[in-house]
């Protein structure tokens, strides 16, 4: 077991948002988690990571787990190139270079963050995800702004970096992509 939610209940200003929650992530394992706009995904993400507290229930989680989020922002350093932000998380240089590699044009590698479209600086992101050291990759929308053709090899760049590690995805494109993935619906 890498991370159990029991019993969660959350609510903001009165109105509840997610209700007597429980769900296990087992090591290795890949989850969707699918529900309507508004409904409690990113609440659901935050609580996992502890970055949100239940109002009742509980997460459980070894000490030793660590999180590889992309956050629904880019939360980039904006004045660093999409090598300098990923290799901010990395110590291994090549492998920054060959995951931002499969995921974005030469060109856009070593200009600063800020001057890339909001597609690009999504890759960025991503790419930052994937190459971090961490147990579980936790992804809010990973795939906005990209076009059909460059959603598959972001899909397909998850599928071939993300090691063995478990990963919680938010995205409304993962039915077609990840048909074989388990589903957490709200
Ligand atoms: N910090 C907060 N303070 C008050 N309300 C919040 C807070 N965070 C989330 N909410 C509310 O909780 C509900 C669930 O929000 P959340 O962002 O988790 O939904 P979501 O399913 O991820 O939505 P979307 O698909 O549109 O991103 C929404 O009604 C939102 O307004």
């Amino acid at each position: 077991m890498m991370l159990r939610i029991e019993h969660i209940d959350k609510a903001f200003d009165g109105n509840a948002v997610l209700h007597d929650l429980c769900w296990t992530l087992g090591p290795g394992e890949c989850w969707q988690v699918t529900g309507a706009s508004g409904i409690g995904k990113t609440t659901l993400l935050r609580l996992m990571m502890g970055l949100e507290q239940p109002d009742s229930g509980k997460r459980i989680i070894p000490a030793a787990v660590r999180f590889c989020p992309v956050f629904q922002e880019d939360r980039l350093v904006e004045n660093w190139s999409a090598l300098q932000n990923v290799a901010l998380v990395c110590d291994d240089s090549p492998s920054a270079f060959r995951i931002l590699n499969t995921l974005l044009p030469d060109s856009a590698l070593e200009q600063p963050v800020c001057t890339l479209s909001g597609g690009m600086r999504r890759r960025v992101a991503l790419a930052r995800a994937l190459a971090a050291q961490g147990d579980i990759l936790v992804l809010d929308e990973p795939f906005a702004g990209l076009d059909a053709q460059t959603l598959w090899h972001a899909a397909e760049a998850l599928r071939r970096y993300r090691r063995g590690r478990a990963v919680v995805l938010v995205s409304h494109e993962t039915e077609k992509l990840f048909p074989d993935w388990h589903t957490l619906s709200l």
